[in-house]
């Protein structure tokens, strides 16, 4: 099929001269799943067999003879084409070839093949029978994704056999499909939520892979955040181990933005944007109050994402707590005394908390902390109700009979349960034409996503097992610092 072979290294020039003769450092390109890999190929147009099983049929990309594409030499992505996982380098220790102990200097990057139309395919559009599925929690963009996969499918290739599947996982066993084209869809983009509806749980393995194979479908696009990506690698697995004809792709949505090895998940930036709104109103009530504190809780179950970035971009925030920086209320360098300084000097103080924060210093019984949710993610107490009674407590004691505010404000649906925004929603496209051109030409177990603003291809089994956490120690984190002059917690270099 002309792809790179598994996992090759590839060395580049041997300059070791001067810093103005730098030699980039060599890249093992990652090898991506393709149906080849457990299927024959064909020279002809059918592969026969029926929707999902035969051979590989091989032929021209159809976008050649599209009117309104007309496609240069330069159009068609080569299999060979590929996008490095970093781009910053250390000389020196690029050219010496040793270890780097810093954050970003990579020493041998992988390179994931870059993601574009291929010149070969291997389906025939007229045989093409495609699902796409939301699963897990809302995100804005959702419907913009499920509206460009109709529209590209049935416009660059051709395909008119799309369905939606409804409810999530559980939807391929327990409900009917949804018969889409870019007729029906065509104002999605401007709707948030999930035209096609989202459950948690209900992946059963078996049950859904044999209620694709009952309905024929041969493409599944699959939208949904980490868990998600896990079930579907489940999938393609057993695609895999029954050799069917079928491919599975991966469209990381997580308004978290909790994906690993991508730049930044759809529906981030708009939820950061919508954030804004409620640290505004947080800082208008504490400043309108004597010593007041304006108290927001923003989404973020395991990550801190979406507090950082809205705090960056607020500027009216005196804290902000996440999930991977542990701090303490009472004390020498604690949250209290950091309060008490600003609001001496401030009068009120504005405080941004991830939800996933500070979980440890509330008191839950062991029963309490086990709960979870039908995914089996962990339910988590209210770190916004906690701190707002700890902050009246601690405040009655330290200054008794001194006027005291606390506004504390929830928007935790409010942020994600809006239309994406015009970013976003450019994002989502290229996501998603991204995602059908890679099937096309027979691809699987793929998720697609920008990699250092270049969009590329990247195996399920790389996505399902990383994780984008904040890096306390990084310049993102201590920007934040310098930003509020927040305390450190302990944080320390080391
Ligand atoms: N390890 C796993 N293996 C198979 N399926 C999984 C796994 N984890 C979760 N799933 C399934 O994936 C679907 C979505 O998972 P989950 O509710 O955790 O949301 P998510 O995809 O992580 O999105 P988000 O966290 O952004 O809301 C559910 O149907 C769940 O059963
Ligand atoms: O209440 P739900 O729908 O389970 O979603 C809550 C979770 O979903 C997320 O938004 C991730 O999608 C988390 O930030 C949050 O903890
Ligand atoms: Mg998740």
């Amino acid at each position: 099929m002309g792809s790179p072979a598994p996992d090759q290294v590839t060395t580049t020039g041997n300059c070791t001269g001067p810093t103005s003769c730098f030699t980039p450092p060599s890249f093992t390109v990652r090898n991506l799943p393709h149906l080849s890999d457990y299927l024959p190929q064909t020279g002809d147009h059918t592969g026969g067999g029926d929707h999902i099983s035969g051979a590989l049929p091989s032929l021209r990309n159809p976008i050649d003879s599209n009117p309104y594409y007309r496609p240069s030499s330069t159009f068609y992505i080569s299999p060979s084409d590929v996008v490095l996982s970093s781009i910053l380098f250390d000389t020196t220790i690029a050219n010496s070839n040793s270890d780097s102990t810093h954050d970003v200097r990579v020493a041998s990057p992988l390179a994931y093949l870059r993601a574009g139309p291929r010149r070969f395919i291997n389906f025939d559009p007229a045989m093409v029978r495609a699902a796409i599925v939301t699963c897990g929690g809302l995100c804005p963009g959702s419907n913009t994704v499920i509206r460009e996969l109709v529209v590209g499918l049935n416009e660059l290739y051709g395909v008119k056999d799309i369905y939606g599947i409804p409810m999530g996982y559980r939807g391929f066993y327990s409900a009917d499909p949804i018969k889409l084209d870019p007729d029906s869809v065509h104002d999605w983009h401007k709707k948030g939520g999930t035209m096609l509806m989202t459950t948690r749980g209900g992946f059963d393995l078996e049950k859904i892979v044999d209620a694709i194979v009952k309905h024929g479908y041969n493409q599944l696009y699959v939208i949904g955040g980490d868990g998600t990506m896990r079930g579907a690698l489940d999938i393609f697995k057993e695609f895999k181990r029954r050799k069917l004809r079928i491919s599975i792709t991966g469209v990381p949505k997580t308004v978290d933005n909790d994906i690993g090895i991508i730049d930044r998940s759809f529906g981030f930036d708009t939820a950061v944007e919508v954030a804004q709104q409620a640290i505004s109103a947080a800082h208008t009530e504490a400043e309108s109050a004597v010593n007041g504190i304006g108290l927001v809780k923003l989404m973020g179950r395991s990550t801190g994402h979406i507090a950082l970035y809205a705090t960056l971009s607020s500027r009216d925030v005196d804290c902000c707590l996440i999930p991977e920086m542990n701090f303490y209320l009472y004390g020498k360098g604690g949250l209290f005394e950091f309060i008490d300084e600003r609001l001496k000097q401030k009068r009120h103080t504005v405080i941004v908390v991830a939800e996933g924060a500070g979980q440890e210093l509330i008191a839950r019984t062991e029963s309490e902390t086990l709960e979870r949710d039908p995914s089996g993610n962990p339910l988590f107490a209210d770190i916004g109700v906690y701190l707002k009674k700890e902050f009246k407590k601690w405040w009655d004691q330290a200054h008794p009979g001194e006027l005291f505010t606390v506004k504390y404000i929830d928007p935790t649906y409010m942020i994600r349960a809006v239309p994406a925004n015009a970013s976003d929603n450019l994002y989502c496209t290229l996501l998603a034409h991204s995602a059908i051109h890679g099937v096309m030409a027979g691809y699987t177990g793929f998720v697609s996503g920008p990699i250092n603003r270049n969009y590329g291809y990247v195996p399920l089994e790389d996505i399902a097992i990383t994780k984008n956490v904040v890096d306390t120690k990084d310049h993102t984190w201590a920007w934040v610092r310098s930003v509020t002059n927040q305390p450190d917690f302990g944080i320390s270099e080391d």
